[in-house]
């Protein structure tokens, strides 16, 4: 342990999620690998009983910035703090109430099952019942096995009960159901719900959109080191707005379909026809397609055509994610 655990005031080893405050804190952190910045000043809290999903592009950041909450790196500049603690400076007190299911299983091949379980166990201050791990992961009837004789989502579910075993206030989840089959991964979503709704804390990191549609409270977008989108689901879908998509018809230039207010038109070629995408973000949340769709059926009208193979819908995570991930939108800051 270095003098900076010993030189920091009282105050700021005080735990806010014993008053209701958040047991993660990250803020402005900035994380350097020689001259590469790898995490460019991103800032988020997580309180007990809620799941912060960090998504991001392959190489953002994600993994770095849960390494350096996990202690294994300190902060180039900025601050992480987990129940008000330094993880790398004052591990003790943050070790024993955090664990993650991190990439790269630190699994035993030659081990059992059971064996794994029980090396963890004895590494934790306080173990749940191994029995009852086993079973929230759906392998009792594998308990017997080595590591090596399981398949790749099975290493994966070991790989949870792992973290599990120590009974932790705070979980970092990274890319925890990949490899898994659809029927595994919905169970662990299971898991993970209640593993929430118990309090605790968890981060979550996935290239799943689906996943943290089902399970975030709230989400991050990194790309290139920085954050880009933060918000709950829902917000941040309200505010990249709705899409109403018809097919062109074909004696309409696209130079000439309607301007409607709030929204902002593009075309894209598919299936050998052209489709207007109007994407709408004016107005009330509630009604905004509807006035746009209204003033698409009279410019329709007008023009004696009909707007073929309409479609409406909301803005998807995917639809963020991609506009985030892609460099040539030039919106990005550097
Ligand atoms: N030890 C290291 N030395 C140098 N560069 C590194 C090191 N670890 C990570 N990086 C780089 O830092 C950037 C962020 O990596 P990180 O693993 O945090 O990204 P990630 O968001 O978790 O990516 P993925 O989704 O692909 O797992 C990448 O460009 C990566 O190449």
């Amino acid at each position: 342990m270095t003098t900076t655990a010993n030189t920091e005031p009282a105050a700021a080893n005080q735990d806010p999620a014993q008053t209701g405050g958040p047991s993660v804190v990250v803020r402005d952190l900035h994380q350097h690998y020689g001259d590469f910045e790898a995490v460019k000043g991103v800032s988020f809290e997580i309180r007990p009983g809620e799941l912060f999903a960090l998504l991001g592009t392959n190489g953002a950041g994600k993994t770095t910035t849960i390494e350096t909450l996990e202690g294994f790196r300190r902060p180039s500049s900025g601050s992480a703090r987990v129940f008000g603690r330094d993880p790398f400076d004052q591990p003790a007190g943050v070790r024993e109430r955090a664990n993650a299911v991190l990439q790269g299983s630190g699994l035993l091949d030659d081990l059992s099952v059971d064996e794994n379980l029980g090396l963890a166990s004895d590494l934790a201050a306080a173990p749940r019942d191994a029995d009852e791990v086993l079973g929230l992961v759906d392998l009792t009837d594998k308990r017997k096995l080595r590591v090596r004789q399981l398949s790749g989502g099975q290493k994966r579910r070991l790989d949870l009960a792992l973290a599990l075993i120590s009974d932790p206030e705070v979980l970092y989840l990274d890319e925890p159901t990949t490899g898994m089959d659809p029927e595994a991964r919905n169970e662990t979503w299971k898991l993970i719900s209640e593993l929430k709704e118990s309090g605790v804390a968890i981060l979550l990191t996935t290239h799943y959109l689906e996943e943290a549609e089902r399970l975030a409270d709230r989400l991050a977008i990194m790309h290139r080191g920085r954050v880009h989108v933060e918000g709950t689901l829902a917000g941040v879908l309200a505010g990249w707005g709705d899409r109403v998509s018809f097919l062109v018809p074909s004696d309409v230039r696209t130079a000439d379909l309607p301007e409607v207010d709030g929204a902002e038109v593009g075309v894209q070629a598919r299936d050998q026809a052209l489709w207007a995408t109007y994407t709408v973000t004016g107005g009330e949340v509630a009604d905004r397609a509807h006035h746009a769709v209204s003033a698409l059926f009279e410019w329709a009208r007008e023009q004696g055509t009909t707007l073929q193979h309409l479609q409406v819908r909301g803005a998807s995570l995917e639809d963020v994610f991609l506009r985030v991930a892609d460099d040539t939108a030039g919106t990005l800051p550097e």
